[in-house]
């Protein structure tokens, strides 16, 4: 066997509030995330959209501490990766790879060939796929591999998604029972799964399996934790005037307080490391909500991070797609080309999300018209004098 490398691909996050309009770019402009008939209109409207969310962003990370500890737990996930591996006997070196901010994953390539590796374990830190999140850095990586013949000579293979692995299911029911038993009544606590949300198109039009995998993923941790409790399982972090994929979690939320459910648990579902939306979003914004709601005790599961049952499974996963057939880029789900992912098509009349964004939609249209006017100094306002 030659040099082993294992690359995990995360999403990365802002680490200082400077970071956060050009790391909210960086996100808007990905075609993955957000898919626009004209590929012109992508960065101007990236720029547009990261301006506006910038200052709401900026406050969110503000009130976990000014910036995400998003990079810092996955070098801490790749240190103990890399010793794990180690103490068993396999010398690989473990590099990170991240989607939008850095360590970019230009940047972890580049440590690889400089390392010159021959082998390569590509493993994406979001245990279930998605066309927005794994499938996004697999794209930007086979763009990368064509680009570069260095690459050519180095055997990889990729790994979709892992959340059915028996290692992570008895990781996620380890934290789960931990937390139960700190309740009074821990059969009576209703477990409240929370997932990251997608627009409905990805599932409904672009086939995006990320729905199904995480409801297969809710079962089979319900059923490694084999406990009598009743359960939820919805979807947070909706941005955009589009639909998104349902039920809501502040929905649900409320729904469960009106039902008079008055001890909850919640279960970060699609991500392993803590970050924004489980700091911020869910221990601040979801516990008011929840507590407004009527529901008095709502605690929630920490994300696993290191958690040591967890790392076994990433490091007996990586030497398992050492050993087995390799998968490459292309054998992996990937939407069509031409596939709309937003905004959605269909016309509706009155005040629905069609109208929401054929409104953004002109408004944009106006917005580059004005910028190319007072750019070039000709335009129709210049013409009747109001410029
Ligand atoms: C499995 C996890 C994730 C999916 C699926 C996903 C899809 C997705 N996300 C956005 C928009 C935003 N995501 C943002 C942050 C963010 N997203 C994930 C994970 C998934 N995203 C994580 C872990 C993070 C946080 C990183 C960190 O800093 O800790 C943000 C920025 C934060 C904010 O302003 O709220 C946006 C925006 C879309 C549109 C999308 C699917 C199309
Ligand atoms: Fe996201």
């Amino acid at each position: 066997m030659g040099r082993v490398g294992v690359l995990l691909l995360n999403l990365g996050g802002p680490e200082q509030l400077e970071d956060v309009r050009p790391f909210l770019y960086n996100l808007f402009s990905d075609p993955e995330i957000i898919r626009l008939p004209f590929r012109w209109l992508q960065r101007p409207l990236a720029w547009l959209i990261s301006s506006l969310r910038t200052q709401k962003s900026e406050d969110n990370y503000r009130e976990i501490g000014g910036g995400s500890p998003l990079r810092r737990i996955t070098e801490e996930q790749a240190i103990a990766l890399q010793d794990n591996l180690q103490q068993d006997g396999h010398e690989a070196q473990v590099y990170i790879g991240m989607r939008y901010w850095h360590p970019f994953t230009e940047e972890a390539l580049e440590r690889i060939k400089r390392d010159r590796v021959e082998e390569l374990v590509i493993l994406p830190l979001y245990p279930q796929f998605s066309i927005s999140t794994s499938g996004s850095s697999f794209r930007l990586l086979e763009k990368l591999w064509q680009e570069d013949p260095y690459f050519e000579r180095v055997k990889y293979t990729v790994i979709p998604s892992w959340y059915k692995r028996q290692g992570y299911l008895n990781a996620m029911a380890q934290l789960i029972a931990q937390e139960l038993d700190r309740f009074d009544n821990p059969d009576g606590v209703h477990i409240f799964f929370s997932a990251h949300g997608v627009p409905s198109s990805y599932v409904e039009e672009a086939g995006d399996p990320y729905q199904r995998e995480i409801e297969e993923c809710t079962e089979l941790i319900l059923r490694t934790l084999n406990r009598p409790n009743e359960h939820t399982l919805a979807y947070q972090s909706r941005v955009g005037p589009v639909e998104w994929i349902k039920p809501y979690t502040e929905e649900a939320l409320v729904e469960l307080g009106d039902r008079g459910v008055k001890d909850l648990l919640v279960v970060p579902i699609s991500f392993v490391s803590e970050h924004i939306e489980t700091l911020q979003e869910i221990d601040i914004e979801y516990r008011e909500l929840a507590e407004e709601a009527g529901i008095d005790n709502f605690q929630r599961v920490p994300a696993l991070n290191t958690h040591p049952v967890f790392i076994e499974d990433l490091a007996a996963m990586t030497l398992e797609a050492l050993d087995g057939p390799s998968l490459k880029f292309e054998d992996v789900m990937r939407p069509e080309e031409n596939f709309k992912m937003y905004p959605q098509e269909r016309w509706e009349w009155g005040m629905t999300t069609a109208a929401e964004v054929w409104n953004g939609r002109l408004a944009m249209i106006g917005f580059i018209a004005l910028l190319i006017e007072l750019i070039s100094g000709h335009g129709p306002l210049h013409y009747v004098g109001l410029l």
